[in-house]
Formats: structure tokens, C-alpha cells, sequence
């Protein structure tokens, strides 16, 4: 699958212009407010028509300006999950979740109810009126409502944004099982940096109205561009469970080269994992630290520095071949010295486990 998305469109004083192309698995369309994020989903969904541009699935053009090619929304059999979850309050999941599937019947073939049900894990909501649901779970249903309808692409916008931090720790696996499950194409608009880190292949970054990075999420997201805000810059790691130590609730992740350990006694040995590591809980050494209480310290040599305005600068680690990000003072860095080539010590303090 490859959405081609290109879209310029004036808005009152805010200019889009801005174009992307994603193929398969879940791209985030991220960046702060105001960005451009929603005016970009509006257009691929054919809520809004652009000034100039073009969406094209596949090989079929839905929008396109010069050709005067304008697919209406409905035509488009693309699903839509919003901020709410927006059920019909007088109806059951059951029958909220049978009305995505009355729209498949056009559509072509629809999922099976049980599976999306299962999926979703929403088998026991089945007979409750939505009023009696939490927000997590009203999400969850409006997903499986929006799956039911047969998309061939699905567009979420800040499906989770609405939801407090437990909710959306409880959806989060879910929308992990979509993006591995289903063969459905998503873009996910987010300006959550843990959503993003966690659920996303590919990543669209999104400044002023302009795409400012596009990529995949390892690539973008340790690399960061200049409108993430200086507490998002991190490394964004992939690698597999390798050892656990249940008697210190400990587990081991094999990367690259390099080996982290993290807290988590209940990982599955062989798991795929990714994890985060924040670039101000990465303190330098230029020599191998001892008798720290910082479970991960990781060997590595500096490829490469960039100087901030706030007088920091970000320091790029290469731990045989796993990037790691430091951002420390420029006082710190003159100091020690720290310099392209030079070997280091990169003193991990946190590591966040997306998995
Ligand atoms: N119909 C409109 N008329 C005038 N300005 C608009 C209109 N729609 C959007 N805008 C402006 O366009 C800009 C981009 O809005 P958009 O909703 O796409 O941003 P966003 O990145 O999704 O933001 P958020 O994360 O806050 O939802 C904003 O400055 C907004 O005020």
C-alpha cells in the first residue's frame, strides 16, 4: 500500500504546503500545535478540498486538483477515529459496532465481528449503552466500529489525546495489535512523543504547515529535527528480550551491539521491544565510570554535535552502531572536552520501554 499525499491550501493566515508518501504499517503525523496535522487528515479524508494537491491510494486518485478528481468522503471507504470516541448514546456496542459493518456491505468483504471483537478485547461491552463504558473503553469500541466498515485506510486523530494516562496505557496494546494484525494502512496523528515512540513505522513531522522530517520512526525520532521540543530529543532503540531476572525484576535487551537492562520481570524471552532513552538522562564520562548506581553504561565514540541556543549542546554516541543521543552543557562539553572521534562513556539514567 502507498498513500501519496500533496496538499497546499490556505487557511485564513496559516499556509499548507506540505506533501508525504507512507506505505504499509502506522505513519504519525506529528508535531506541536498548530502544526498542520488535522488540515492534512482532513484532506486525505476528503473532508476538505486543497487548493492545490493530490491524494492518490494505490494508484487510485481521490483528490486532485488540476485533474478536477474530487472522490466524495463516503467514497472513499477510508475509517475515521476521533479525539471523542462519538458512539450513539442509544445504542449498544453491539449495535454501535454493527453500524460500521451496515456501511462494508458497499464496501466488499467485511471483518468478521468476532475477530475485531477479540481483537480489541471488548467481548464482555458487547450489551452496554456506551454511557457505561470508560473513555478507554469507548475507544476501543469506536475503533472496532471504524474497523467494521472494511477501510482501506484507517485515520486516527489524537485517538488517545481525550484519555488519561491509564486509559491510554490500556489502549495502546491494542492499537499495537491493529498495526500488527490487520493489514490495514494507518495515519495517526499524534503530538504525543510516547505514542509515537511506541506505535509508529513511519513518521511525518510536521512544522509551520511544512513537513520538516519524514522517515521511519527509528530514523526521525533519534535524529530529531529543530521544532521537537528539546524534552522529546531522544534515541529510539530496537532489540529483543534477551534474559529476565525475576528476583530483581530486571530484564535484559539485546540492541545492535550494545545490551541495556531495564525494569520488567514479566517480558516474554525473544520479545521484540523498542526503548527510549531521553537525551537529558544521558550524562557523559571520558573515562568507564565505577561504583555508579546507573544500571546501563554504554561505550561508544561521538559522531556528531550540535550546538542549541540555551547553551547545550547535543552530543551523537555511537555504541557500535546503536545511536545514542547526550544532551549536556556547552560548559560541560568545553570542559571535558568532548569532541567528534572521541570515545565516551554514555551513563544511562532512564530508559523507557515501549514494547
Ligand atoms: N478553517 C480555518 N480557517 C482559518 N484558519 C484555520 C482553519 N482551520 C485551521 N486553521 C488554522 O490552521 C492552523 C493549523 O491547524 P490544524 O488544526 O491543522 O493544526 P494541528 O497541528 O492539527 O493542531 P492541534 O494539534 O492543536 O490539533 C492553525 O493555526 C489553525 O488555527
Amino acid at each position: 500500500m502507498t498513500l501519496v499525499v500533496k496538499a497546499k491550501q490556505r487557511l485564513g493566515a496559516f499556509a499548507l504546503d506540505a506533501a508525504f508518501t507512507s506505505e504499509c504499517g502506522i505513519t504519525a503525523l506529528f508535531g506541536r500545535s498548530g502544526s498542520g496535522k488535522t488540515s492534512m487528515i482532513r484532506i486525505i479524508a476528503g473532508l476538505a478540498r486543497p487548493d492545490d494537491g493530490q491524494v492518490i491510494l494505490d494508484g487510485e486518485v481521490v483528490t486532485d486538483t488540476d485533474r478536477r478528481i474530487f472522490v466524495a468522503k463516503h467514497r472513499r471507504k477510508f475509517g475515521y477515529v476521533f479525539q471523542e470516541a462519538r458512539l450513539f448514546p442509544h445504542l449498544s456496542v453491539r449495535h454501535n459496532l454493527s453500524y460500521g459493518r451496515w456501511f462494508a456491505k458497499a464496501a466488499g468483504p467485511a471483518e468478521s465481528l468476532d475477530r475485531i471483537v477479540a481483537l480489541l478485547g471488548i467481548e464482555n461491552l458487547l450489551e452496554r449503552r456506551p454511557e457505561k463504558l470508560s473513555g478507554g473503553e469507548k475507544q476501543r469500541v469506536a475503533i472496532g466500529r471504524a474497523l467494521l466498515s472494511a477501510p482501506r485506510l484507517l485515520l486516527m486523530d489524537e485517538p488517545l489525546a481525550a484519555l488519561d494516562d491509564a486509559r491510554k496505557a490500556e489502549v495502546m496494546p491494542y492499537l499495537e495489535r491493529l498495526r500488527d494484525e490487520m493489514d490495514i494502512p494507518i495515519v495517526y496523528v499524534s503530538h504525543s512523543i510516547t505514542e509515537v515512540a511506541r506505535l509508529a513505522n513511519q513518521v511525518v513531522v510536521m512544522q509551520d504547515g511544512k513537513v520538516e522530517a519524514v522517515g521511519s520512526a527509528l530514523d526521525v525520532l533519534s535524529h530529531p529535527p529543530a521544532s521537537f521540543e528539546r524534552r522529546d530529543a531522544g534515541a529510539l532503540l530496537e532489540g529483543k528480550v534477551e534474559s529476565v531476572d525475576a528476583r530483581h525484576c530486571i530484564a535484559t535487551i539485546a540492541l545492535k551491539s550494545a545490551q541495556l537492562r531495564v525494569p520488567g520481570a514479566m517480558l516474554t524471552l525473544g520479545k521484540a521491544v523498542r526503548v527510549r532513552i531521553p537525551s537529558r538522562d544521558v550524562m557523559l564520562a571520558m573515562r568507564e565510570p565505577e561504583a555508579l548506581s546507573a544500571l546501563n553504561i554504554l561505550k561508544g565514540t561521538v559522531q556528531n554535535m550540535t550546538q542549541a541556543d540555551d547553551a547545550t549542546v547535543d552530543v551523537l554516541i555511537d555504541c557500535g552502531g546503536d545511536i545514542i543521543l547526550s544532551r549536556i552543557t556547552s560548559f560541560s562539553a568545553e570542559r571535558l572536552g568532548v569532541c567528534i572521534g572521541a570515545p565516551v562513556f554514555a551513563v544511562i539514567k532512564t530508559v523507557a520501554l515501549e514494547q
